[in-house]
């Protein structure tokens, strides 16, 4: 009740402070449109006593005007009020709720800690959270609250005509409405935990579908000719999700069916209670068609929409609730030091550290030091934990045990706004942003994106002028194919620009993590060759599996089974023998 309570002051808010006529037009709407079948329940009574006592020569045709009036008003006007909620109350308000929620909620995953992102119970309340809290809150108001003001008015007036005639129809039409809702209320939270209980399934071919529209998927399929067994195994899992939903169905069709047809048995035993007060000779002919009409139709639709309401809104708090989780995910922590560190020197001592959710220690004990502007090649086999190392290294994760030291302070000591300064990234897996080249570059440093000259600087640094001049629009083109005009460039095309980003703001440490893996042999020499200056003045620590390459760096990390366990130049480490000689030697026969 309190959630349901809060949850009205969050959307009345909301509401209020954008467009303040909104709510009271609402509530306007609702109440007319509850007052009005009352009304037509009498104007009905009225029109057919008006008409006996015209057929009757008692009553001048004229005098029924006023009753078909009335009744023609009440029976046309609820559709209009009906019009006017769907075309501009519901839309309206579904437009301010989407931008209050999805800037609330966006706001809030900027500050989330990146674990989050990776952790599956985690993303779950993500996306529920996310997905379904702007439905909810569309639903809770102006869908339930205004039909239940309607259903309400609409009920009470209704009732009135019946306590009129005997007090006891209070009881006798509201017990079975309140019996049979009592039961959905129970059951529909039960449809809803088992839907929860799927959530997972329908993830997973929910996932394979989106994957099976997107290009990449389309044009690796046709080649390998997987299309077909792809559908069939998400027809596969949609069909085992189907059966699931039918058998669930099936089992409770029998619960359902008695529960839904108690009210319908509730309005035949009202129906033969007036029938049998009507032969006593107590009710005229038109007051009884008139309220046996209402038994059957408004009664029955306002009461049964009142109580669906109250059955269903259990769905829509129950969102409400991974909302809150939602808002309770811890968010990022800083420290007090503002200053970005000089001497950027990089220290782990015994760092060890497990994904959250999983049992496998990936990084076992890690030290290692590396001084201030030393350049380091990090090499290791597949999953040995060297990009692990560079997310702790980014404060993306925190060690389970073990300190990381940034220029003899750790990590955590630093203030969002020093923090933000000290790393420039090239990750294996960049992002391509749908904007203009010249932004795509510029977010590295949003504080001189407007700033052309150092924009175009990073682009040299990062070789990207060379393909630039022959883009339509320059560094305005737009890039991907998402808008008009969009242009799509190539996987090395696409590093170059990822490079020239990790470049902006001069940051003291840069991280290159395979940032040649999708250059042609020309760039990725190019790359080698121009390093040093890229790297001039910085720490810089250069992921890769060439190992050719790590002769352009002072020194050499290799890392097996999450732990540093040699280090030395190309040259000490092939000397001294091991796992880098072993790999050196393992690629060096398909060079030379
Ligand atoms: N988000 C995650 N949750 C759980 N385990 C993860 C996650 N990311 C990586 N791992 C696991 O951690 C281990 C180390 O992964 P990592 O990406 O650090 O290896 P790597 O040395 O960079 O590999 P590669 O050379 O292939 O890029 C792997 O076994 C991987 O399965």
């Amino acid at each position: 009740m309190n959630r349901i309570q809060s949850a009205y002051k969050d959307l009345f808010t909301i509401l209020s402070s954008t467009n303040p006529f909104l709510v009271p037009l609402a509530f306007a709407l609702a109440i007319l449109s509850g007052v009005l079948p009352p009304v037509f329940v009498l104007a009905s009574e009225r029109l057919m006593t008006d008409g006996l006592s015209i057929a009757r020569r008692e009553l001048a045709f004229s005098a029924i005007v006023p009753a078909m009036v009335v009744f023609i008003v009440s029976a046309v006007l609820p559709d209009l009020l009906n019009l006017l909620q769907q075309v501009y109350v519901e839309p309206r308000t579904e437009l301010i709720f989407r931008s209050a929620y999805k800037g609330r909620m966006l706001q809030k995953l900027k500050k989330l800690r990146y674990e989050h992102y990776e952790n599956k119970e985690s993303r779950e309340i993500i996306d529920k959270a996310y997905g379904r809290a702007e439905t909810a809150a569309l639903h809770l108001f102006p869908k339930y609250f205004c039909n239940a003001l309607t259903a309400t008015v609409a009920t009470a007036g209704t009732l009135i005509l019946f306590l009129k005639i005997r007090w006891w129809f209070l009881l006798t039409l509201l017990a079975p409405i309140v019996l049979e809702r009592v039961l959905c209320f129970k059951n529909s939270f039960n449809i809803y935990e088992e839907m929860e209980t799927y959530w997972e399934k329908e993830i997973q071919y929910e996932k394979l579908e989106k994957m099976l529209c997107e290009p990449k998927t389309i044009r690796e399929n046709r080649l390998n000719q997987s299309s077909d067994f792809l559908i069939r195994t998400f027809q596969k899992r949609l069909g085992g999700r189907n059966r699931e939903y039918e058998r669930y169905y099936f089992q409770n069709l029998r619960h359902h069916f008695t529960e839904r047809n108690i009210s319908r048995v509730g309005q035949l035993i009202n129906a033969g209670l007036l029938l049998w007060i009507y032969q006593t000779g107590e009710l005229s002919f038109p007051t009884f068609v008139a309220l046996a009409g209402a038994i059957f139709t408004t009664l029955a639709e306002n009461l049964s929409c009142y109580t669906n309401i109250v059955a269903n809104m259990g769905y829509h708090i129950k969102a409400y609730e991974y909302y809150d989780r939602f808002f309770n995910l811890s968010e990022e922590t800083y420290g007090e030091v503002k200053e970005v560190p000089k001497d950027c020197s990089i220290a782990f001592e015994d760092v060890c550290f497990t994904y959250p959710g999983t049992d496998r220690q990936v990084l076992s004990h890690m030290s290692f030091e590396i001084r201030a502007g030393e350049k380091i090649s990090i090499v290791g086999m597949n999953g040995e934990g060297k990009t692990t190392m560079i997310k702790l290294l980014l404060g993306l994760f925190e060690p389970d045990s073990g300190r990381i030291l940034i220029g003899g302070k750790p990590l955590q000591a630093y203030a969002r706004e020093a923090r933000e300064k000290i790393f420039g990234t090239v990750f294996q897996d960049f992002t391509r942003y749908s904007i203009s080249l010249r932004e795509n570059v510029g977010i590295g440093d949003v504080e001189q994106l407007s700033d052309r000259e150092t924009v175009r600087e990073a682009m040299q640094k990062g070789n990207v002028l060379p393909f630039l001049e022959r883009l339509p629009k320059g560094e305005d083109t737009m890039l991907n194919r998402d808008f008009e005009g969009g242009v799509d460039l190539s996987g090395g095309q696409w590093q170059r620009i990822a490079l020239a980003r990790a470049l902006m703001g001069d940051r003291p440490v840069l991280i290159l993590d395979e940032p040649t893996s999708q250059l042609d042999p020309m760039a990725e020499s190019e790359l080698y060759s121009e390093f040093a200056k890229l790297a001039e003045n910085k720490t810089s620590l250069f992921i890769t599996h060439r190992l050719g390459s790590t002769r352009i760096t002072d020194r050499i990390l290799v890392i097996s089974e999450g732990r540093v366990v040699d280090t030395g130049t190309h040259e000490e480490l092939l000397e001294r023998g091991g796992i880098y000689a072993d790999m050196w030697k393992a690629q060096k026969q398909w060079y030379i």
